[in-house]
């Protein structure tokens, strides 16, 4: 069992402590890409860290709940990520497409939100605004993710596609969601932020931790802050990497990667009491 790593904020310390001396209330929430997942040039490859699925069933036993809250359509983080017809994860909720949808193991329930209008417009001007960029198209569904990781030159393909694809999101009543060499056209109204203090408020969680990567985690962040305020503890993890500096300081703590996550969830989980034969 390695050594949990100390927070560097006091609220996160305070966090910690909460959720080790009470984990039967707490939440123990984290993102997909990036988190879970190691970053990976094609998004269909994704797929979790060895390490992580293990972590996410020994904690699910040991705290309240356990959720993901990811960018992807629920069904497929289920299915890059394994994790339906996992009985040790029998309680797990995912909340896709930035808390629109969710899918519960306990039941393979999925629910999904009618389709937004403004992406079938999008999808229809999307290829001749993305011309000769190299940029390719992930269409989610109910949202567009436009990729430039593997453009011959993705962080100019990501400048040069911002303003255009920020004009095409406000045409057609669409928020558009930056991320890692990905700039995404999606259904305005909901983001992992107000996903996550509702799981909370659902739960009754009293401590949570949320891991996240990228910048559509810093409403999930700011979330954290404000339950903080209204008496629930929270610990802030930023899955460290080169490509995103503004959530590292916005962090409690930073861990270098998806592996990093998932060795803290496992040195969690050895801390936590086991499940109860019952
Ligand atoms: O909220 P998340 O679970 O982090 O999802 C955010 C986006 O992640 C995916 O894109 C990212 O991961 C890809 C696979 O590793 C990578 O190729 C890409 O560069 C990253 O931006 C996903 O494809 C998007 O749909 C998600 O919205």
């Amino acid at each position: 069992m390695g050594s949990l790593p100390v927070p560097t904020t006091d609220a996160g310390r305070a966090g910690l402590a909460a959720l080790l001396r009470s984990p039967e209330r707490a939440l123990i929430a984290a993102d997909f890409d990036g988190t879970l997942a190691p970053i990976v040039p094609d998004p269909e490859q994704a797929r979790p860290h060895p390490g992580a699925v293990p972590a996410l069933a020994a904690l699910a036993g040991r705290v309240a709940a356990v959720a993901i809250v990811t960018g992807r359509p629920a069904e497929v983080a289920v299915r890059l990520g394994g994790f339906a017809g996992h009985p040790e994860l029998a309680g797990l909720v995912v909340l896709g497409a930035y808390g629109a949808e969710r899918w519960e193991a306990a039941t393979g329930r999925l629910t999904t939100p009618p389709p937004h209008a403004g992406v079938a417009a999008a999808r229809e001007e999307l290829p001749g605004l993305l011309g000769g960029s190299g940029a390719s198209v992930e269409d989610k569904g109910n949202a567009l993710a436009v990729h430039t990781r593997r453009a011959p030159d993705p962080a100019g393909a990501f400048a040069a596609l911002r303003a255009p694809m920020t004009d095409l999101a406000a045409r057609h009543g669409l928020t558009l969601e930056p991320g890692r060499f990905v700039l995404e056209l999606r259904p305005p109204g909901m983001d992992k932020g107000a996903a996550l203090t509702a799981l909370v408020r659902e739960t009754g969680a009293e401590a949570l931790l949320y891991a996240g990567d990228d910048l559509g985690d810093l409403a999930a962040f700011e979330a954290v802050a404000g339950l903080r305020e209204s008496g629930v503890a929270g610990l802030r993890v930023c899955s460290g990497s080169a490509e995103v500096a503004e959530l590292a300081s916005a962090a409690d703590l930073t861990v270098d990667g998806p592996g990093g996550v998932a060795a803290l969830l496992t040195d969690l989980a050895a801390r936590l009491p086991p499940p109860s034969a019952d």
